[in-house]
């Protein structure tokens, strides 16, 4: 056994050993410590200087703070006597509440900016106890020279994470920290209990719709042998059998599908194709808790697997086209995607239109929901037409839209009731009212929007009236389908001449994330093509934010200092040494901000 002074030396050995850029075996470091290392070293963590980010936009009411405060006040008189302090952080690691055993220890720890407000992400200030927490999702006990950055290693922290029992997701990390000298066997122990006991107390503080949803789950997943999923307005509770059932994209697609059954009735018992093709069969029931829809909880079994899947209109289709932006245009195409969630989408809308009933398409905007619809109506009906319906339209006269979606003429026509979810209530109320006033199901009509919307979302009945639904993937989800769409809209924006994109700036819209989806891929095009109207788009041509990939939305001003850094970095042909100089930037902060933003090298 080690002493103290011994298992210093051999983890200082170690990590300098792993700092000259070597990759040794770490013999001797704690999995966990030696797995933590190599992602703060290949983070870019300055292993010199806690250099963390400063947050303002902290939730401090949220429910995690009100659920451990108790906690926290118990276990700070519990170590009342040692110089320690404890912490509660959120689950991106920022500081919440610091409580201090005594005023010392709080002094050295604001040095370290281990204190309300401040970052502790394990990306940022390497091995700790709570950043380390959330990226190895259990607790730790990180003593002195396990620390990556060395002003840390005169600390010791145990930090437990807290799970939110409803989802079991991390809501937050509990951390007990003090000088490595006072570290104690009992930190861990304590931590882990102590956070046991705010998740508990987050089980109590459920408000009683989330309770009565809890209740029903839990009978019908003692009851039922299979796969349990409980769907409430801001919760999902599966079982485990449900885990294992289906990949994240066919789970969420459900997900929807039964947040849009909720709506409309107090019994499910449906067949859903989800995007991998899989048909599955959802029994089960609506909770009501005083008028208000709680959720809905079902029992989910395999009908079939994806290899039935059969071959929709689109997949049939030569060569790909584009219809044009007015969606007017006669025998258009969309371009066939590689997406099983998109193709599945296609399928349900294809089948909806087949049968003439009214098909509501839910997606983020400009993911291509009503370009989806009036391609494959047309291409069921050349001769047909398609008529939008704008929400400003149905704004400034509900009854008269109300009236053309109930008698859409004698043509084949498809009617098209955009963003329904940007109607006012009361135009959603006055038109749910007039639709459901004819006794027949609505038919060759349809419908965009973002959800399909709670049971008090005023849209919520509205939808319920459309007979089919499905969600189209989101850009970012089907990157694959991106080159094929970048040739398609190039070939749309500038039909007479020779232009594409080089590879590095193929990679980087392959790279980007499209909050803006196909709509904001063809605005960046067309911005490219201002500048470079013919032959080979580079990335510089681009507009900036194609360079980054943020791990968390931007505020305007973080936009342009982003920008900043993109248009140097292309200035000096990528040098940072040259960029962060015309910046007027230490080089650890250009790095820093590089990391932050997700600027591409
Ligand atoms: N699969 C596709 N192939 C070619 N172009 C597409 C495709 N999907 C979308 N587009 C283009 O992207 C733009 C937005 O498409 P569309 O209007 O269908 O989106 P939306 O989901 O209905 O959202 P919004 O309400 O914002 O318009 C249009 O210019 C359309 O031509």
């Amino acid at each position: 056994m080690l002493d103290r002074a011994d298992r210093r030396l051999l983890l200082t050995s170690a990590r300098a050993h792993l700092l000259e850029g070597a990759d040794p075996a770490l013999r001797g470091v704690p999995g966990h410590v030696a797995a933590s290392w190599r992602r703060s070293a290949s983070s870019g963590v300055d292993p010199g200087e806690v250099s963390n980010e400063y947050f303002t936009d902290l939730d401090l009411g949220s429910r995690l703070i009100h659920c451990a405060r108790p906690v926290i006040e118990q276990l700070a008189e519990e170590i009342a006597d040692a110089p320690m302090c404890v912490a509660l952080t959120d689950n991106g690691a920022r500081l919440l509440v610091r409580r201090d055993s005594d005023a010392q220890i709080g002094r050295v720890l604001d040095h370290v900016h281990f204190a309300q407000g401040f970052g502790y992400a394990e990306g940022t200030v390497g091995t700790n106890g709570v950043g380390t927490v959330l990226e190895f999702g259990e607790s730790v006990h990180i003593i002195g020279a396990e620390h990556f950055v060395e002003p840390l290693q005169t600390f010791a922290c145990a930090g437990a994470p807290i799970r939110d029992p409803f989802t079991g997701r991390i809501a937050g990390v509990l951390d007990i920290s003090c000088r490595s000298q006072d570290s104690t066997p009992l930190m861990h122990s304590l931590v882990r209990t102590s956070a046991a006991r705010i998740e508990r107390n987050l089980l109590m503080d459920r408000d009683q719709t989330q309770q009565a949803l809890f209740e029903l789950y839990s009978r019908v997943d003692a009851r039922s042998r299979g796969a349990v999923l409980a769907v409430g307005q801001r919760m999902v509770m599966s079982n485990a059998a449900m885990q294992t059932l289906l990949d994240l994209a066919d789970l969420e697609a459900l997900q929807d599908h039964m947040r849009f059954a909720m709506t409309g009735h107090a019994r499910l018992d449906n067949q859903v194709d989800l995007p991998s093709g899989t048909r599955v069969r959802v029994r089960g029931s609506t909770v009501v808790v005083g008028g208000d829809i709680a959720g809905v909880v079902g029992v989910v079994g395999v009908v079939h697997e994806p290899d039935g899947l059969s071959a929709t209109a689109l997949e049939r289709r030569p060569a790909p086209q584009l219809l044009s932006d007015t969606g007017r245009a006669r025998g258009g195409r969309v371009v066939a995607s590689s997406s099983p969630a998109w193709r599945a989408a296609a399928a349900t809308v294809e089948q909806a239109l087949r049968a003439g009933q009214a098909v509501v398409v839910l997606g983020e905007p400009g993911t291509g929901r009503a370009t989806l619809l009036s391609d494959l109506h047309l291409s069921l009906h050349p001769a047909g037409s398609i008529v939008f319906v704008e929400a400003d339209e149905v704004e400034a006269a509900p009854r008269e839209a109300a009236d053309r979606l109930l008698q859409p003429g004698s043509e084949p026509a498809l009617h098209v009731l955009r963003d329904v979810d940007r109607l006012s209530p009361r135009t959603a109320q006055a038109l749910f009212a007039r639709l459901r006033t004819t006794a027949r199901p609505l038919e060759h009509v349809a419908a965009t929007a973002v959800q399909s919307g709670t049971a008090e979302a005023p849209h919520g009945p509205l939808l319920a009236l459309f007979r089919a639904s499905t969600s189209v993937p989101p850009l970012r989800h089907r990157s694959a389908d991106v080159p094929a769409l970048v040739r398609a809209l190039l070939a749309e924006l500038a039909p007479y001449r020779e232009v594409r994109l080089d590879g590095e700036a193929m990679r980087l819209v392959v790279r980007y994330c499209w909050p803006g989806n196909v709509r904001q891929l063809r605005e960046a095009l067309a911005s490219a093509l201002r500048l470079r109207p013919a032959g080979c788009i580079q990335a510089r041509d681009l507009p900036t934010y194609c360079s980054s990939v943020p791990r968390s939305s931007l505020r305007p001003v973080d936009e342009a200092e982003r920008d900043a850094i993109v248009t140097a970095l292309r200035c000096a042909g990528g040098n940072k040494v040259a960029a962060a100089t015309a910046l007027g930037l230490a080089r650890s902060t250009l790095y820093r901000k590089i990391r932050q933003y997700g600027i591409s090298d």
